[in-house]
């Protein structure tokens, strides 16, 4: 008997990594063939975006910078990232966040199927599954997805134990970013001229934190698959540490893809659909992709920060008026709601719009 019975099965069992040492199964590759109809090639050439670099030290203290206020602002309203510097960590502490995960990844595999996603579970390691189409083509990536804020959301048996840092690592991580997090909500509201916690309100208390530890493997077929097809985020805002080197990472601005470029001293930040629905539109959350390396895996951790899932979020009144009209509803727990959004409209985001 076949030790698989069928393709949609092997899938199902195998991660990317192991798929992607049977690169010669054309059967399992097409599923992860992404769909264009005007033949555009994944890993054709694409001009760079040099993502502006912003001094978070500038931003938070009383006298605040006009000019690096100013220079956020427009970077969050036009492709929507920014490089965040001077946030508070150590390049070397970052070195460590991006060793930590690249260990975890290059265990064995049955040393981290210990921590795989358990049926209809969102915490654990796996890759994605048909969910929402038999027909939407797979991404090329291996995840692993934690809770890690607030505290009692953390359930310990999908972290890994090994390599022995990584949780000590994460938390440290993740504790620096909660400070972070305020410290540009604020800075955020105060560039539109908004009382400085119109942001951190809708935000509130109970705000949470999840991790995406993503690995893309080597991939055979780079022109026709994607690391991670065309998304935005369904976050308020995501932090991306990524690879030092590999620029794939591909922003859509202008109808036309640019590579994001890399500071690997910096956090890379992008706005994501709620802070897009709070700032009534005005800060955009970018519709972004990666691309996959027929030679070189690449590893990237994005941090997604959510609202308290009980709490309504919407457009700040102060930046609805009779030129710029009220976009987005008011709505409550958006990522809950994500799925069932993606299957409504085009994008998530299109169903929250008025
Ligand atoms: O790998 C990256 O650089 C970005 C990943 C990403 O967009 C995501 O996990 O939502
Ligand atoms: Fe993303």
């Amino acid at each position: 008997m076949a030790e698989f019975p069928n393709v949609e099965t092997e899938l199902m069992a195998k991660s990317v990594q192991e798929l992607s040492q049977k690169a010669e199964s054309k059967t399992l590759l097409e599923n992860f063939m992404y769909d264009v109809s005007d033949g555009e090639s994944m890993n054709a050439p694409v001009p760079l975006l040099e993502i502006p670099v912003v001094d978070i030290g500038l931003l938070s203290c009383p006298s605040a910078s006009v000019e690096e206020m100013q220079k956020m602002q427009s970077a969050l309203s036009s492709c929507g990232y920014i490089q965040v510097i001077n946030h508070g960590m150590e390049s070397s502490f970052l070195d460590k966040v991006r060793e930590v995960q690249k260990q975890f990844f290059q265990l064995p595999e049955a040393e981290k199927k210990i921590y795989s996603k358990e049926v209809n579970g969102i915490q654990g390691y796996g890759h994605d599954h048909r969910i929402l189409s038999k027909h939407a083509s797979l991404n090329w990536a291996d995840r692993l997805f934690l809770i890690v804020y607030p505290e009692h959301g953390r359930n310990l048996k999908f972290w890994p134990k090994n390599p022995k840092a990584f949780r000590e690592v994460i938390e440290e991580y993740t504790e620096k970013l909660g400070l972070l997090t305020e410290v540009i909500f604020k800075a955020m509201a105060k560039s539109l001229n908004l009382e400085e916690d119109s942001f951190l309100k809708q935000n509130g208390e109970k705000a949470t934190m999840s991790a995406r530890f993503n690995y893309y493997p080597p991939c055979p077929r780079p022109e026709a698959v994607l690391g991670v097809k065309p998304h935005q985020d369904a976050s308020t805002i995501t932090y991306i540490v990524q690879d030092n080197e590999l620029e794939s990472l591909q922003v859509l601005k202008d109808n036309q893809w640019f590579k994001v470029s890399i500071d690997p001293h910096a956090i890379l930040l992008n706005v994501g659909n709620q802070v897009e629905i709070m700032s009534n539109g005005i800060f955009k959350s970018p519709l972004h992709r990666v691309v996959t390396n027929s030679e070189r895996e690449r590893c990237s951790l994005a941090i997604f920060c959510f609202p308290d899932p009980e709490k309504e979020i919407g457009p700040v009144d102060k930046l609805v008026t009779e030129s710029n009209p009220r976009l987005y509803k008011t709505i409550k727990d958006y990522v809950g709601n994500h799925f069932q959004r993606i299957q409504q409209a085009k994008t998530p985001i299109e169903a929250a719009k008025i």
